[in-house]
């Protein structure tokens, strides 16, 4: 669908130059998506394996995320492995929803409500990043969390729309359960993509 170049702006690499790559097409359907522009595959021309490296290479960073969309919904080993080849580190920002067939660097799963992960997912989680939407949603990633590796970092990130009220009970959540970390948009903060 687009690259391009910028922070990250969430989770563990929050802060970090990265180059990201997102794919079109999503079919999980998460009612607050703050991309769904991404979800039609078919409004998205193919880009080329070699256009994609072009452009991370006219860059300095050693550092590529593939989002999306939902980019487990394809292949991506060949573009995974070829980015490694030319010693870029790989994370993925992922719903779970599919098995992913690439050896990626860094796995972010972000499991949604609207659609059941595989259970791949929680085995390969590096990183577990929940969105609060509301005040339910602090149990339901309690058990996410409960099927995660002991060493996967673990995430609560607001709802973009909802920020200003659910902010507050994050904080006071992390405080009581230090397990969990805080992640912001930090990039909407910014103002940059
Ligand atoms: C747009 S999704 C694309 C990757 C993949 N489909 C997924 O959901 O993980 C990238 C990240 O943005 C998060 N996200 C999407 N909309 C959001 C919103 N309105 N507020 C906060 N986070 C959001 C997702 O949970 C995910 O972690
Ligand atoms: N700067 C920036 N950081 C991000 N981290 C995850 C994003 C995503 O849409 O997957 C994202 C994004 O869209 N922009
Ligand atoms: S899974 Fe990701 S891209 Fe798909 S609708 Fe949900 S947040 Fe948007
Ligand atoms: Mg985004």
């Amino acid at each position: 669908m687009e690259s391009f170049y910028t922070i990250q702006g969430e989770g563990h690499y929050s802060g970090r130059a990265a180059y990201f790559i997102r794919t079109g097409g999503c079919d999980v359907g998460c009612v607050w998506c703050d991309v769904k522009e991404s979800w039609e595959a078919k409004d998205h021309p193919d880009t080329s394996l070699e256009t994609l490296l072009d452009g991370v290479n006219s860059t300095p960073t050693d550092f590529v995320v593939i989002t999306g969309g939902e980019p487990a919904m394809y292949p991506i080993e060949t573009l995974v492995s070829a980015l490694q080849d030319n010693y870029k580190e790989v994370a993925i920002e992922t719903s779970g929803c599919y098995p992913l067939d690439a050896k990626v660097d860094w796995y972010c799963f972000s499991p949604k409500k609207f659609k059941k992960p595989v259970d791949e997912a929680y085995i390969k989680a590096n990183e577990l990043k929940i969105v609060i939407f509301n005040k339910n949603d602090f149990s339901w990633a309690e058990e996410h969390a409960a099927k995660v590796n002991d060493d996967c970092l673990l995430y609560l990130q607001p709802e973009w729309s909802k920020e200003a009220q659910m902010l507050p009970l994050i904080i006071d959540y992390v405080k009581d359960n230090p397990r969990w970390r805080i992640s912001l948009q930090t990039h909407k903060y910014m103002n940059i993509p």
